[in-house]
């Protein structure tokens, strides 16, 4: 077994693992010793004698867990006996960063849970994949998890009982944030698309088309001013306004050298996606950079957006669940360029449907998702909020198209002196 899951087992018995249930996450560990304590509510419901199990992605390589865990659950249901219940899983060692492990909690409801058992054995021999079975093996409350295979390598079955373990004090996704979701140097993005070269071949494009390293410094003789917002709060329309008012260059991100990949690296789960997005920032920089020597630069989105979306998609639940503010999550990278200065477009949700419907062009999924996930579209707007390093203002889109152009032309002329 790899060294990373030797060092995995050695921590077994400290881990803590999280089973979402009807959205909100129920929290149990496993112990050596029994003790008398109820059993945890991931249990709750579960016929005496049924079988559960869990399925956890583990790999030396993060590219390859990332995308079986993105497969895992439509492979699992392709194949599961019907009934077979699936919920969202992690498992991670408290406030030990990069620890979280994902995948799912199954319950068995056939009436013998072998058919499940036979599939699972022959996924845990094949994948990269750690299973367990639960057991009440008393039918009585106490539950006993089992890791298959099933003896250490002195024969020994590896035998722990599951007691109910405390919420930890942030979200277990948090711990795996740093340069997985969220990426805070060029090189850490570069390293995760460099990884996908033999599953992607178009990274091998993109990668050609990264500046030789990045840099944050830049005495550009005009100001860049980096427009962000939700979805149909008027991003475009500002940022084409701001550009004929000002004589200025408006560039996109991310940019239009990588428009032929984005729908490809789309698909792709958020380890791999969030570095595409993050390198799409440091070309745009390297074209800022290069504009802001000849006129002033208005950007439609940037770093504000890459971050926000990831942090609010690797969270679950309320805004209350993101990091804390002034957490190292919300830190702008020391390697990318800061703009002038970033006007955030705010505006109230029926309005900004009611743009979205006028707007001719199609939506992103994930902008499908902003939409009917009131919670998704709440956490991306905080993580808006929460993000430290250039000054930021929040500017409300809902007046005319005309008197929001006015207003943050005001706003440029006062903070760029233009
Ligand atoms: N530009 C950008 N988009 C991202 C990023 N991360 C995720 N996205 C997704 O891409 C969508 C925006 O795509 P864009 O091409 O910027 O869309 P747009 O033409 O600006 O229109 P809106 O974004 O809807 O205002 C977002 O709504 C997200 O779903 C990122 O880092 N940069
Ligand atoms: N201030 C505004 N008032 C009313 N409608 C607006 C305003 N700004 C933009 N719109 C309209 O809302 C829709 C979305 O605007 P758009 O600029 O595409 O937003 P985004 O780029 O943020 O998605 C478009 O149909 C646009 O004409």
């Amino acid at each position: 077994m790899a060294r990373r899951a030797a060092s995995l087992l050695s921590h077994w018995s400290s881990r803590v693992f999280s089973v979402e249930l009807d959205g909100a996450p129920t929290y149990f560990a496993v112990r050596e010793k029994r003790r008398g304590e109820d059993a945890p509510r991931v249990f709750d419901a579960v016929r005496r004698g049924d079988r559960c199990f869990s399925v956890l992605v583990w790999s030396s390589d993060r590219v390859r867990s990332a995308r079986f865990h993105a497969q895992l659950k439509d492979r699992l249901l392709g194949r599961l006996p019907a009934g077979c219940r699936l919920s969202p899983m992690s498992s991670f060692l408290p406030n030990v960063r990069d620890s979280l492990i994902k995948g799912y909690f199954l319950k068995a409801d056939s009436p013998s849970s072998s058919p499940t058992e036979r599939l699972l054995r022959d996924f845990s021999q094949r994948d990269p994949l750690l299973v367990c079975s639960y057991l009440n093996p008393d039918n009585d409350q106490v539950w006993t998890q089992q890791l298959w295979p099933d003896a250490d390598r002195d024969g020994t079955p590896r035998v722990l009982y599951v007691v109910p373990s405390e919420a930890p004090q942030e979200h277990p996704s948090t711990l795996n944030l740093i340069n997985s979701d969220v990426f805070y140097s060029f090189e850490e993005a570069q390293a995760v698309l460099k990884q996908c070269g033999d599953i992607i071949p178009e990274a091998a494009s993109v990668l050609e088309l990264l500046p030789s390293r990045a840099e944050a410094r830049s005495e550009p003789d005009f100001p860049v001013i980096v427009v962000e917002g939700l979805d149909a709060t008027g991003k475009t329309t500002l940022t084409q306004a701001l550009r004929d008012a000002l004589g200025a260059a408006l560039l996109p991100s991310p940019p239009r050298c990588l428009s032929p990949w984005r729908a490809r690296f789309d698909q792709e789960p958020p380890l791999i996606r969030r570095a595409f997005y993050a390198l799409g920032n440091y070309i745009t920089a390297e074209n800022m950079r290069q504009e802001a020597t000849k006129a002033p630069v208005i950007v439609d989105r940037y770093w504000h957006s890459t971050a926000a979306y990831a942090i609010g998609t690797a969270l679950s639940g309320p805004p209350s669940s993101l990091p804390a503010e002034g957490s190292e999550v919300y830190r702008w990278p020391g390697d990318l360029l800061q703009p002038s200065l970033v006007v955030v477009l705010t505006l109230d949700g029926e309005e900004r449907k009611r743009r979205l419907r006028n707007r001719a062009q199609g939506e992103t999924e994930e902008e499908q998702q902003l939409d009917h996930n009131h919670l998704f579209r709440l956490r991306v707007e905080e993580a808006y909020h929460r993000i430290r390093g250039p000054a930021c203002v929040t500017v409300d889109a809902g007046p005319s198209a005309d008197q929001v152009l006015q207003q943050v032309l005001l706003l440029i002329r006062d903070k760029c002196q233009l």
